[in-house]
């Protein structure tokens, strides 16, 4: 069994014309292995929304190659992706996206149901379980916290037990308590069920709940960081500059 969940080599996206055109991501080399977690980092315009609907299939890339699992998805048509990330790939958004109109539970319940997969109404309280709603699963998003609605979009994440969940800044949109609360959660996904989470944050707290950062700047990796702390991950970003002139050089 492979032991990367995603692995990226030579990507490249160019928006517009291959010459002229914005380097979105300019040759990025990255491994995530299976059980670690991830924070992406870096200036706006980097490049970190690209690399996340790179490895999403949402997005083409211009050059290079998207491993996921073991299996170069790069090339695959439109069906396949669109499997991908229904069965392969979790997703947590800052403004958390359940559907309005179902339950808590139903919510959690929906990627098994687009997966084909008998959905056990039993597996669904579990989730909920796990990330302590259990008492909230007849409700809907609206009757919650924006804490309690971020809890059911992780539980729904996780629900297919897929080869990595992308999170694009899961706390941007909670005050700093709920927040430490969301990046528990899902550090304890990690170092207990051996889940894969690569997280897109400007936050250092955030970042430091993960296993490494990774700073992009100008499409490129500019550096790594391993065991982030939240004053390293700070004094990193002030000195953005730096990193800078040594991808330029
Ligand atoms: N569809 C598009 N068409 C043209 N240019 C694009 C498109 N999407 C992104 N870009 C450009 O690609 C570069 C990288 O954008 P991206 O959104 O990946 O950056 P980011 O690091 O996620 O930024 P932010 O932190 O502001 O979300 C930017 O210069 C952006 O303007």
């Amino acid at each position: 069994m492979d032991t990367m969940a995603v692995q990226v080599r030579r990507l490249a996206r160019v928006y517009g014309d291959h010459q002229t055109g914005v380097r979105a991501l300019d040759g990025v080399d990255l491994d995530f292995p299976r059980g670690s977690f991830t924070a992406v980092m870096g200036p706006s315009g980097s490049g970190k929304s690209t690399l996340l609907s790179c490895v999403a299939g949402l997005d083409r890339p211009t050059e290079g190659e998207v491993v996921i699992d073991g299996e170069n998805v790069t090339f695959w048509d439109e069906d396949a992706r669109t499997r991908l990330r229904r069965e392969r790939i979790g997703f947590v958004f800052q403004s958390f996206h359940l559907m309005p109109y179902l339950t808590a539970a139903q919510n959690v319940a929906l990627p098994l149901r687009l997966a084909g997969r008998k959905a056990d109404p039993r597996l669904a309280r579990t989730l909920l379980d796990h990330v302590g709603l259990a008492e909230r699963a007849g409700h809907l998003p609206g009757e919650l916290s924006g804490g309690q609605q971020q809890r059911v979009a992780i539980a729904r994440a996780f629900a297919t037990e897929p080869a990595v969940v992308l999170a694009d800044e899961p706390t941007g949109a909670l005050d700093s308590a709920t927040a430490k609360d969301i990046l528990r959660l899902l550090r304890t996904a990690v170092t207990e069920l051996r889940q894969t989470i690569v997280m897109v944050t400007h936050d250092p707290v955030a970042a430091s709940y993960a296993d490494s950062v990774v700073f992009l700047v100008d499409g490129r990796v500019a550096g790594h960081m391993a065991h982030p702390t939240v004053d390293a991950v700070a004094g990193q970003l002030a000195h953005l500059d730096e990193l800078v002139a040594a991808v330029a050089r």
